[in-house]
């Protein structure tokens, strides 16, 4: 567990080379000693404790708390802006709050952001393998032939990472995401991009994936593409929660509601 307790680092998303997840930053963390190992904590967690996050005079996220139990399909809700990114960054260990305390098992979240990362020399499935290669207790190398199936990613599987359209692309962030079968899968507009077809077949997979102890975090502000999928939601607005808990029957409602 790594827990990450209030600095006044201004760190941000970390940029350049591809990165296999977040564990790299979780060892720097212990390195420099601005995070400890939690120790007897029986259920894994990932929370936000009054977290405060400032980019120079940007308050990204205001005071937030939040926790993201076990066999959830979560949804985090808010317009452009409104502080979805940061909040995945500092759960991901990727970024450190000016404020508050972030308890995150670094090693068990899996993540894809709205900018994709891969070796672009390399194909489909070398991304994968070398991802796989990453991870310090990896699934079987079968986990890779599911997530090309799941993910639709066959037709692309022996193509450069370079050459892909732009759907493929996004599915192949998926499936970095998904290399370690990660207890926490925290997703930023998921299907962005991606074909109907492909749609519903990782939105059945997403929904799956949750099953035991398995938690899926969804960005987002398209509700509707996931709203019966939600069994709980969270609705951020400039960097405030205005609402958490179980979803209103009508989640798109409950959403324009809180926007006014
Ligand atoms: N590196 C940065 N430097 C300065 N300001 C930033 C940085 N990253 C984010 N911000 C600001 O923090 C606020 C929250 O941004 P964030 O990207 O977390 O929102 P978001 O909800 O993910 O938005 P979107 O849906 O458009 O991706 C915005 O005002 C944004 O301009």
């Amino acid at each position: 567990m790594t827990r990450t307790d209030s600095t006044t680092d201004e760190t941000d998303i970390e940029a350049g080379e591809p990165s296999a997840d977040a564990d790299d930053t979780a060892a720097a963390d212990d390195s420099d000693g601005r995070a400890s190992e939690a120790v007897g904590t029986a259920t894994p967690t990932l929370s936000l404790s009054g977290v405060t996050k400032r980019y120079g005079p940007t308050t990204a996220l205001d005071d937030v708390s939040i926790a993201f139990e076990p066999g959830r399909f979560h949804g985090l809700i808010g317009p452009n802006g409104s502080g979805k990114t940061t909040l995945f960054a500092l759960l991901a260990g990727l970024a450190r709050p000016t404020s508050g305390r972030v308890d995150a098992e670094t090693a068990r979240v899996g993540y894809s952001f709205q900018e994709p990362r891969y070796y672009p020399d390399l194909t489909v499935w070398e991304n994968l393998a070398v991802f796989r290669g990453f991870v310090d207790d990896p699934p079987p190398e079968s986990w890779l032939d599911t997530l090309v199936e799941e993910l639709r990613l066959g037709p692309a599987e022996h193509r450069r990472a370079d050459e892909l359209s732009g759907g493929f692309r996004k599915k192949l962030d998926l499936g970095l995401a998904l290399v370690k079968r990660p207890q926490y899968l925290l997703l930023d507009e998921p299907l962005a991009d991606v074909d109907d077809y492909s749609r519903r077949r990782i939105r059945s997979f997403l929904e799956s994936y949750r099953a035991g102890d398995r938690t899926v975090v969804v960005s987002t502000h398209n509700v509707a593409a996931f709203a019966d999928l939600f069994d709980r939601v969270t609705i951020i607005v400039d960097g405030e929660i205005r609402a958490d808990g179980p979803p209103a029957d009508d989640v798109v409602g409950q959403y324009r509601d809180a926007l006014e």
